[in-house]
């Protein structure tokens, strides 16, 4: 199988080592240059096995685009784009991960800076439902408390070829308390509702935050240094939605 371009490899290995060397990349350095061009940055995952359609709902989500071939993704990528949700702009930083096994060890020191996450699982393959519990569990392992995840049915146009009933993915995600959603990256089903929903769940998860930013001259949150914040803290205490396709 093909393997997705070696130059995102390396800048995604830069970034990873930067942001270890660092405990952070610091987005606020970089984005300090610019004019104020959103509210709040936050960081979202997305997680399912290979072959489910990650990198495909991530590009039509921000491309508007759908590449029909599968090319897997190595180790982790990232996209960005701006949303205005509930009447605020909010940059997110989308990082695609790879499903294969062999890059669980990288993938899975990206889940604590995530404050969403998308499970996602192909409708015409039972095996990649069932390894949403896997994936459910390893997010409850790394992932921080109030990280917000939603259950995605990716894959909706091949009705056809379909394994996975629409009900058992709507029971799943009541069992993890997760909103559900069957997608098309192919035919741009629901896409852009899932990924403004979790953003949705997130701005709500972090109301505290919010309200505090907005009663201040700070020109923008970041969510994502907010979490840096945390984890030092942390370090320092221990030192359903329906398809219409
Ligand atoms: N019919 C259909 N095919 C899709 C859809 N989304 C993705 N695919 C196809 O599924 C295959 C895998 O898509 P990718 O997005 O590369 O899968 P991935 O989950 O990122 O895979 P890894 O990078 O290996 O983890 C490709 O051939 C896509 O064209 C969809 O909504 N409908």
């Amino acid at each position: 199988m093909p393997t997705r371009n070696a130059t995102n490899f390396l800048i995604s290995s830069y970034a990873t080592s930067l942001e270890y060397a660092t405990g952070i990349l610091d987005f606020r350095v970089f984005l300090s240059t610019m004019a104020k061009q959103y509210d709040v940055l936050l960081r979202l995952l997305v997680l399912g096995d290979s072959g489910v359609g990650k990198t495909c709902l991530l590009c039509r989500f921000t491309d508007n685009e759908f590449n029909s071939s599968h090319i897997s993704t190595i180790g982790v990528d990232f996209k960005m784009k701006t949303l205005q949700v509930d009447g605020i702009k909010v940059r997110v930083q989308i990082w695609d991960t790879a499903g294969q096994e062999r890059y669980q060890t990288i993938t899975k020191q990206y889940y604590r800076r995530a404050q969403g996450i998308i499970l996602v699982y192909d409708i015409t393959s039972s095996s990649s439902f069932q390894h949403i519990l896997k994936w459910a569990s390893d997010v409850d392992e790394f992932a921080p408390d109030k990280v917000q995840r939603i259950l995605v049915g990716n894959k909706a146009d091949e009705e056809q070829m379909r394994k996975v009933p629409k009900e058992q993915g709507n029971k799943l995600a009541k069992t993890y308390g997760m909103e559900f959603f069957e997608t098309s990256a192919c035919t741009n089903c629901n896409i852009n509702e899932s990924f403004i929903r979790l953003t949705q769940l997130v701005l709500q998860a972090h109301k505290k935050e919010m309200d505090a930013f907005q009663g201040s001259t700070n020109k923008y949150l970041d969510m994502t240094s907010l979490w840096g914040e945390q984890d030092k803290q942390d370090s320092d205490a221990n030192s359903q939605k329906s398809c219409t396709c």
